[in-house]
């Protein structure tokens, strides 16, 4: 990162007030009759119905549209652990892009817990405060475990972002990429450096979607994840491949595709250029991608180049998922957000990439026009549209498969945020 656009990074965030999210009031609050309907005495009725019966807080209070982003800091961005407080200006990131693209209301939450079960145990007590629970950043492989039981132990749906959110935009974007690359899903080889909670859940995201398991070389610090490693947990262990490759320079001979879930800087241009003709590279690590798109277009042009940051082509970050799948999921007060929701969200994020862009969205980011294409394989996050057709065919698919607790929302497909309710 330029030193100019650090020193902006932090006066963004120091100034004119420290953070980036604040809460606000929706109730008129001028006349002492306001605050008797807000507070003392009335505030006592809602407290009755809900004691009466849990729902009505989904009648009386915010619940309904407030999700908690919940992290660790045990694994931020690509930065590492680096501990909960540190990661606060990440979890408050996630609030301002919630609220911005899908009018959700976030509590952001630093748990500074000494186990998996302590985490647990704390996100289980607050639970029914929300009406769905975010986790973020937090290391695998405790991450899997943590999910799991909380989505036993919760009444609202609990969604591990950096698993599915990740999984859900790679698998769209690598639907795309592959299409415009003419290559088979079900031919394509891959490799994945990393293997923690995005790489596991995008592998096996993209396996479901076509890719072969046998086509897989996974990557963690020592190496090919392979079957003669006697180290590997039960999530690498799925990944485990008959195979004489051990290295990254071995994986990477004559493959299809990069994934990079790991950290900055880990592919270099020589192990770019002993791809398959018409690669495809997504470097998602932030904020530095596993390859730089100048290192990687510098050694080869013809491929299909994406990161997670906000300022180069190809945006595959769980920024595309995560508001648009807690709003249908919300909207239809789903218990889960299950398989069906997921793929749900894979096809509409995908299919979008093919529209005509609108004018507006051209002229937010400063260019003519966006063509699907090798430098417009998935849609942009300012794209008000993902707002229309993610919601729905997420709230349709909880409908569909059974989790959702209110029918299919009367109001959808929502056209702008002013369709919020
Ligand atoms: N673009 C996006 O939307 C998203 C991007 N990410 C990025 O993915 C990365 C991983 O995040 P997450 O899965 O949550 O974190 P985890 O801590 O769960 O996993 C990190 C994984 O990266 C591996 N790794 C780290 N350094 C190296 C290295 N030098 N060589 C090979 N493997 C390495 C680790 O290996 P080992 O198991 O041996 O420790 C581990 O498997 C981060 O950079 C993050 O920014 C994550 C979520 C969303
Ligand atoms: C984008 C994101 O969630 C991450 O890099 O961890
Ligand atoms: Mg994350």
């Amino acid at each position: 990162m330029s030193q100019d656009l650090k020193e902006a990074a932090l006066e963004y965030h120091a100034k004119p007030r420290p953070g980036k999210v604040s809460v606000e009031i929706t109730k008129p609050t001028l006349t002492s009759r306001d605050l008797s309907l807000a507070y003392s005495p009335g505030v006592a009725e809602p407290v009755r119905e809900i004691a009466k019966d849990p729902e009505n807080a989904y009648k009386y209070t915010a619940k309904g549209n407030l999700v908690a982003v919940i992290s660790d800091g045990s694994a931020i961005l690509g930065l590492g652990n680096l501990g909960p407080l540190a990661s606060k200006p990440v979890m408050e990131g996630k609030g301002v892009l919630f609220k911005r693209f899908a009018g959700i209301d976030v509590f952001d939450i630093e748990v500074d817990s000494e186990s998996p079960q302590a985490f647990i145990e704390t996100v289980e007590r607050i639970a029914d405060t929300f009406g769905g629970i975010n986790l973020e950043d937090i290391k695998a492989p405790e991450c899997f475990e943590i999910e799991r039981a909380l989505i036993e132990k919760c009444n609202v749906p609990v969604f591990h972002d950096d698993q599915h959110g990740t999984a859900i935009v790679t698998a769209a974007g690598m639907i795309n990429a592959l299409e415009l690359q003419g290559k088979k899903i079900e031919e394509a080889t891959v490799v994945c450096l990393g293997a923690g909670a995005a790489a596991v859940a995008c592998m096996k995201l993209l396996i479901s979607c076509g890719i072969r398991s046998e086509n897989i070389f996974m990557l963690d610090r020592k190496g090919v994840i392979h079957s003669g490693r006697d180290d590997l947990n039960q999530y690498k262990a799925m990944f485990a491949n008959e195979t004489d490759k051990r290295t990254l320079d071995d994986a990477i001979d004559g493959a299809d595709v990069f994934v990079g879930l790991s950290g900055p800087d880990l592919l270099s241009g020589e192990q770019l250029k002993k791809m398959a003709p018409n690669p495809i590279v997504f470097a998602c690590s932030n904020p530095d991608p596993e390859i730089s798109p100048e290192v990687a277009l510098a050694a080869r042009d013809d491929l299909i180049m994406a990161t997670g940051r906000s300022d180069y082509p190809n945006q595959v970050n769980n920024v595309l998922g995560f508001p648009f799948i807690f709003r249908g999921a919300l909207d239809v007060r789903a218990t889960a957000i299950n398989e069906e929701m997921k793929v749900a969200a894979v096809h509409a994020i995908r299919e979008l990439a093919k529209e005509p862009v609108p004018q507006e969205i051209c002229e937010a980011y400063g260019v003519d026009n966006f063509e699907f294409g090798k430098e417009y394989i998935i849609p942009k996050p300012m794209d008000v549209r993902l707002l229309e057709v993610v919601p729905a065919a997420v709230a349709r698919a909880a409908v569909d498969s059974g989790v959702a607790r209110l029918p299919y929302p009367a109001h959808y497909p929502l056209k702008s945020m002013d369709d919020i309710i």
